[in-house]
C-alpha cells in the first residue's frame, strides 16, 4: 500500500462544465431496503492532481451496509484515486468522504483498524514462508495480542484456504495464492469494511473464482466489501450493488439488478432468414437492429403485447422463426446506454 506523503499537492478546483446528476436506479420491490448509515459516503468529492489532471469529478457514493459493492469503470476512469482518498493516503481537493460514519481523511486513526483493504498488491517478503509473513503482519499491530498469534494467523490462512501451502516461501506462490495471503493479511483482525482494489487483477481464471468465491464467504459472514473492477461480469457475479465510473464522474449506482434493469433489453430473433426477419422487425418500428449469422437483435419494444404482435407479424411473412425472446440487459448494455460508448475491458 502507498503511503500518504508520496503525493503531490494538490491545486484548487476550477471551474469544470457541471455534470449532469448521476442516474439512481431505485431498487426493485423485491429488494430488502437498507436501513443502517452507509457504510461509505461521498459528497462531491473531487481531486485534481497537480498538473491538472481532474481524476475524480464530484462524486457522491453510497455504499450501503453489508452489500457487496463494485466499483466500475475502464482503467484510468478514477477508482485507485477515489479509493486513496477513502483510505485517507491521499487528500481530496474538495467535497468529503466518510467510512464508516466517520470523516477521511481526518478519523484515519479510528477507521482504518476496522477496515481490511489490498490496495496495488500485497507488500509480501518473498523469502519469508506465507505463515511468516502474516506473523510480520500482526505484529506491527500494536494492538494484537502476541500470546494469541499462532492461533490468530493459522485461521486466516485457514479462511483463505492457504493452510496446506503455509510453509513455502511466497516467491513461490502463484499470483493468486499472493492475493490470497493478501487477504489474509487483511483478515487477521475482524473488519467491517474491506477495500479491494482490483482484486483479481492479473490472475487466471481459476485463480479469479477462488477470489470471487472467498469475496462472496465474507460478505456473507456480514463484512461490507468494496471492490474496484474494470471487468463487468466480475460485477455481476459477485456484488449486491455498484457505482459506474466513466473519466472520474458518476454515472450511475444502485443494486445491480436495477442497474441493469434501468436498460431495456435487447430483443434477439433466431432465424434461417435474418434479412426477412430485420425488414419485418424494421416496418414495425423497431430499431437499433443488428444481424449475427441466424440471429437478429433490435431495441426491445416496451410493452410485451408487441411482442405477441410481432411474432405473428414475422409468421405471416413468412419468416422462420428457430427462436424468439427479450435478452436480459447486462450492465454492459447499462454502460453503453449511459455513455454511448462499449465498454474497454482491455483498457
Ligand atoms: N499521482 C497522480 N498524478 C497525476 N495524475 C494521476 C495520478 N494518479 C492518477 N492520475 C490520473 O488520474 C486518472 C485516474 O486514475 P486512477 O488510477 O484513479 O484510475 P483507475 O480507474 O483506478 O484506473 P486503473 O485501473 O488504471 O488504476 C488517470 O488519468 C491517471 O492518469
Amino acid at each position: 500500500m502507498t503511503g500518504p506523503g508520496a503525493e503531490p499537492e494538490t491545486e484548487p478546483p476550477t471551474t469544470e462544465p457541471r455534470v449532469p446528476e448521476p442516474a439512481v436506479i431505485e431498487a426493485p420491490e423485491t429488494e430488502p431496503r437498507v436501513t443502517e448509515p452507509a457504510v461509505i459516503e461521498t459528497r462531491g468529492l473531487t481531486k485534481r492532481f497537480r498538473g491538472g489532471q481532474l481524476a475524480v469529478d464530484g462524486l457522491d457514493l453510497t455504499v450501503p451496509a453489508g452489500s457487496v459493492f463494485g466499483f466500475l469503470g475502464p482503467n484510468g476512469s478514477g477508482k485507485t484515486t477515489t479509493i486513496r482518498m477513502l483510505m485517507g493516503l491521499i487528500a481530496p481537493t474538495s467535497g468529503t468522504a466518510s467510512v464508516l460514519g466517520r470523516p477521511m481523511p481526518d478519523a484515519s486513526r479510528t477507521v482504518l483498524p476496522q477496515v481490511g483493504a489490498l490496495i496495488e498488491g500485497p507488500a509480501l517478503y518473498g523469502f519469508l514462508s506465507g505463515r511468516d509473513n502474516l506473523v510480520r503482519y500482526d505484529r506491527a499491530d500494536p494492538t494484537a495480542d502476541p500470546r494469541t498469534r499462532t492461533a490468530r494467523v493459522g485461521d486466516a490462512l485457514e479462511r483463505v484456504g492457504l493452510a496446506p501451502a503455509a510453509g513455502k516461501k511466497a516467491r513461490a506462490y502463484s499470483l493468486g495464492m499472493k492475493q490470497r495471503l493478501g487477504l489474509a493479511a487483511a483478515l487477521l483482525r475482524p473488519r467491517r469494511l474491506l477495500v479491494l482494489d482490483e482484486p483479481t487483477n492479473g490472475l487466471d481464471p481459476q485463480g479469479m473464482r477462488e477470489i470471487r468465491a472467498l469475496v462472496r464467504e465474507l460478505a456473507a459472514d456480514g463484512t461490507t466489501v468494496f471492490l474496484s473492477s474494470h471487468l463487468l461480469d466480475e460485477i455481476e457475479q459477485v456484488c449486491t450493488h455498484a457505482a459506474v465510473m466513466a473519466r472520474g464522474r458518476l454515472l450511475t449506482q444502485g443494486p445491480v439488478t436495477g442497474l441493469a434493469a434501468g436498460t431495456g433489453g435487447r430483443l434477439a430473433v433466431t432465424t434461417p432468414d435474418p434479412a426477412d426477419a430485420a425488414r419485418v422487425l424494421k416496418e414495425h418500428g423497431l430499431t437499433g437492429i443488428t444481424l449475427d449469422g441466424d440471429r437478429v437483435r433490435a431495441e426491445a419494444p416496451p410493452a410485451t403485447a408487441e411482442l405477441a404482435d410481432l411474432t405473428a407479424a414475422l409468421v405471416r411473412e413468412g419468416v422462420r422463426v428457430r427462436a424468439f425472446g427479450v435478452e436480459r440487459a447486462s450492465l454492459e448494455d447499462a454502460f453503453v446506454a449511459l455513455t454511448g460508448e462499449g465498454f474497454d475491458v482491455a483498457g
